[in-house]
């Protein structure tokens, strides 16, 4: 489990984080979600590390990172797989490459047995055989794949996804968060997603926090959300004709 207990964090004086306090469960998909500008990267990069934080702190399973040496953070950083933006990999390295990455630079596994890792997170993403493919040669739904076993070659207990639908069309968008549910509870691994994919929301949002102007305002479950009347929440997700008339269906039904 993610702990983050009063964290705040300012910006040249402005503060962007303001007293957020959340719970990140292990087995779980979990979810920020808010408007942009909001707060959700600097807080997902707060509790990775990117960014140090002002006030509060972050606990990663009893252990607090805020407060541990670089030397024990290096250790819980083995731990963090990450889908950046956009997927990032390295337009001049191979698929196997890209995948193979963190084993080479972060383990100590034989050249047979990072080969052997690198193809069971391949045929885990479904490309098994796209090895010697480089990314250009890949659609945007292949290359998100390919970050995906990248992110989880080390098999970590803690996956970060930073927008991981940005730029993907519905249908591919919806493969991807599958992919990153299931893997999610195989592996048991502390899944925390930044999003406004409302598709993203409702289809694996198990555990759900609302950040607006730095303040955690709501959390929740993508169940709860279609019965919650939180205004500031309501103006967010409902921002959408679509889910309005989803939500109105859903209260007629009186579920
Ligand atoms: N390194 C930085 N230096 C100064 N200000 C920053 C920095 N990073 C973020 N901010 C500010 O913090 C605020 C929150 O930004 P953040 O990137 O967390 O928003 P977000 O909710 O992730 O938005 P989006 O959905 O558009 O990615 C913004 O006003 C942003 O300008």
């Amino acid at each position: 489990m993610i702990e983050v207990k009063n964290v705040y964090k300012s910006f040249d004086g402005v503060e962007v984080l303001k007293n957020v306090s959340a719970r990140f469960e292990p087995g779980k998909v979990n979810l920020i979600i808010g408007r942009s500008g909001s707060g959700k990267t600097v807080l997902l990069k707060s509790i990775v590390g990117l960014h140090e934080v002002d006030k509060g702190e972050i606990i990663y399973d009893g252990r607090s990172f805020t407060n541990m040496s670089e030397k024990d953070r290096k250790q819980i950083r083995k731990e963090i797989g990450m889908l950046f933006q956009g997927s990032a990999l390295f337009d001049s390295k191979t698929v196997e490459e890209n995948v193979r990455f963190p084993l080479d630079v972060f383990s100590d596994l034989s050249v047979a047995e990072k080969k052997e890792r690198t193809n069971f997170c391949l045929k885990r993403v479904n490309l098994e055989n796209a090895n010697n493919l480089y990314p250009s040669e890949l659609s945007g739904g292949m290359q998100k794949r390919v970050a995906i076993a990248r992110a989880i070659s080390l098999n970590p207990k803690y996956l970060f996804c930073d927008e991981p639908n940005s730029g993907l069309d519905p249908k591919t968008a919806i493969v991807i968060d599958e992919l990153i549910y299931e893997i999610t509870k195989e592996y048991n691994m502390t899944t925390i997603i930044n999003t406004h994919d409302m598709n993203s929301v409702m289809g694996i949002g198990e555990k759900i926090i609302f950040i607006s102007e730095g303040q955690k305002v709501w959390e929740g479950s993508n169940n709860e959300i279609l019965i919650s009347d939180n205004k500031q929440l309501n103006d967010f997700i409902y921002a959408s004709k679509f889910l309005k008339q989803v939500r109105e269906g859903f209260l007629k039904k009186g579920i």
